[in-house]
């Protein structure tokens, strides 16, 4: 009784005037700036939580980590499902990847899946692959420094198709990088609200085939089903020709876990749409993360020196190691600004509220979408100084900054499966390049410019800068690792 008259008078959260036809349509059209609104909307409406609507969906903003971990950790129950996204979820198939699924049996059996090869003590196997496989990086680094955007893009794809499915790239799989590319791409572009109007009139997905909207979702189905699909029949057909890749496929289908159902075409299917989310999730969040790492050395040649001597100090002339992590402080604080300067998932990936709630006064509808501004928490929860300031110090004892790896991999029963793996890959890559390399701002960029991708995962904007080896002695250690390697048979 008391909820309901709660409810009876609750309001929906503060936003920006609506338009009585279209509601908020205009502002959630301009989704690249609309974060950068919502920060403005914040103080204008006092904000911690912001809404807007758009022909009879709510879309809500939490603006601060104290909303979304009450909202969506505490009340989970209610803020665990995905948005019912028309477009992505039916039009493209993307409801067969546990990642885009309700949260239902199916969805927590894939993420245990996941777990079983993912989960903190699962990945510190990884570490020598981790370990070399930045050592290629770093002789790419060397050989192609002109390209080197593209060369980050490369082995970021090799290394989660080495893991997840244990392919190597070669003369005969190049398709692998574009395939995959272009789908994440697309696939980031249409999960904001906003994206597609069908989103918010489902009704529209009944209109006949030639509808323009519906030939886009026939093209991304097709390359969706490609993507996610042929990396674990190729990885299949590794394994019955007598690979011995070890692979997260391989892993679970040993597992004792899953040999009672392992023949079945149902849970073949289910391990292609499992492998194949984990992969497309992990091609492109960490590219893009290093490369925010790189666009902030290039611009804080201070940061980038006191890094580079506190590794030098630490390691003497040797490569960092997994395990060096707890002796380099200022190097773990870097990494956690790099994630909190430029967050790559700043709205956080859609949920939806499964029945009407009340939060501090305010309702919030069944049904609505709802936004953790994890680029709004980075931005006015780290204390001192200027949020666009560069600097690791924050998080350094004593700074008072909360951790960022707390929020921006989301939060409870959807947190990010593949956090670990994220945050152990990015830390080798950007102690190890930093220990052989300087980042140096180009003053004329030329034709490096690459335009910013925008959608549920952000691109920086070009990468201004270049990279050279901090002396000779660096060139000659990593050609001798990788010869090392190669007489290893490590490609
Ligand atoms: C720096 C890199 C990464 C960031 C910032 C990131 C961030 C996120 C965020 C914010 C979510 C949404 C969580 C929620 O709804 O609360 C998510 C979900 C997810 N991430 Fe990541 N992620 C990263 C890397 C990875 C990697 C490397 C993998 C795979 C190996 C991965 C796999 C997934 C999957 C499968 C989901 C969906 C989980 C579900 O719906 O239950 N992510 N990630």
């Amino acid at each position: 009784f008391l909820f309901h008259s709660k409810r009876r008078t609750a309001q929906l959260p503060p936003g920006p005037p609506r338009n009585w036809i279209l509601g908020n349509l205009l502002d959630l059209l301009r989704i690249d700036d609309l974060l950068a609104s919502v920060d403005s909307w914040q103080d204008t409406y006092a904000g911690d939580i912001v809404s807007l609507e758009c022909f009879g969906v709510t879309v809500i903003f939490l603006n601060t980590l104290e909303c979304c971990v009450d909202l969506l950790e505490r009340r989970a129950a209610n803020y665990s499902h995905r948005p019912k996204m028309p477009f992505v979820r039916e039009l493209v198939g993307l409801d067969k990847s546990f990642g885009f699924m309700d949260f239902s049996e199916e969805s927590v059996r894939g993420r245990r899946i996941a777990n079983l090869a993912f989960k903190a003590s699962a990945v510190r196997r990884y570490s020598p692959a981790l370990q070399d496989n930045v050592v290629v990086l770093m002789q790419d680094l060397l050989k192609f420094p002109e390209s080197f955007e593209s060369v980050l893009e490369r082995r970021n794809i090799q290394l989660a198709l080495s893991l997840i499915f244990g392919i190597t790239l070669d003369g005969t799989n190049q398709h692998y990088i574009t395939t995959t590319m272009d789908c994440v791409n697309r696939v980031a572009g249409n999960v904001l609200p906003g994206s597609r109007i069908v989103d918010f009139l489902p009704f529209l997905k009944y209109l006949p085939s030639w509808v323009p909207f519906k030939r886009d979702a026939r093209q991304l189905n097709a390359l969706v089903n490609d993507a996610f699909g042929s990396p674990f029949e190729d990885a299949k057909r590794r394994m019955a020709n007598g690979s011995t890749a070890s692979s997260f496929v391989s892993l679970i289908l040993s597992s004792e876990e899953v040999q009672g159902d392992i023949d079945t075409e149902k849970f073949q299917e289910m391990m292609k749409w499992i492998s194949g989310t984990m992969f497309m999730a992990a091609a492109e969040s960490t590219t893009s993360t290093v490369r925010v790492f790189f666009k902030a050395m290039a611009r804080f040649p201070a940061v980038q020196a006191r890094a580079q001597e506190e590794l030098d100090r630490v390691l003497g002339t040797r490569l960092p190691e997994m395990n060096d992590r707890a002796s380099l402080p200022y190097l773990n604080a870097l990494l956690q600004e790099v994630i909190r300067w430029e967050s790559i998932v700043p709205s956080g990936f859609p949920r939806r509220s499964n029945a009407d709630d009340v939060y501090k006064g305010m309702l919030i509808p069944k049904g609505a979408v709802i936004l953790a501004n994890s680029r709004s928490i980075s931005r006015h929860e780290h204390g001192k100084g200027s949020p666009d300031e560069f600097d690791p110090t924050r998080f350094l004892e004593g700074g008072g900054a909360r951790p960022v790896l707390d929020y921006v991999f989301g939060f409870g029963k959807r947190e990010c499966p593949g956090r670990f793996l994220a945050e152990a890959s990015v830390w080798i890559t950007i102690t190890s390049v930093l220990k052989c390399f300087n980042i140096v701002q180009l003053e004329d960029p030329g034709k490096t410019f690459t335009a910013r991708r925008s959608g549920v995962i952000h691109g920086t904007t070009s990468l201004e800068c270049k990279v050279t080896p901090r002396h000779e002695a660096y060139r000659e250690m990593i050609q001798a690792k990788t010869a090392e390697m190669e007489a290893a048979q490590f490609v």
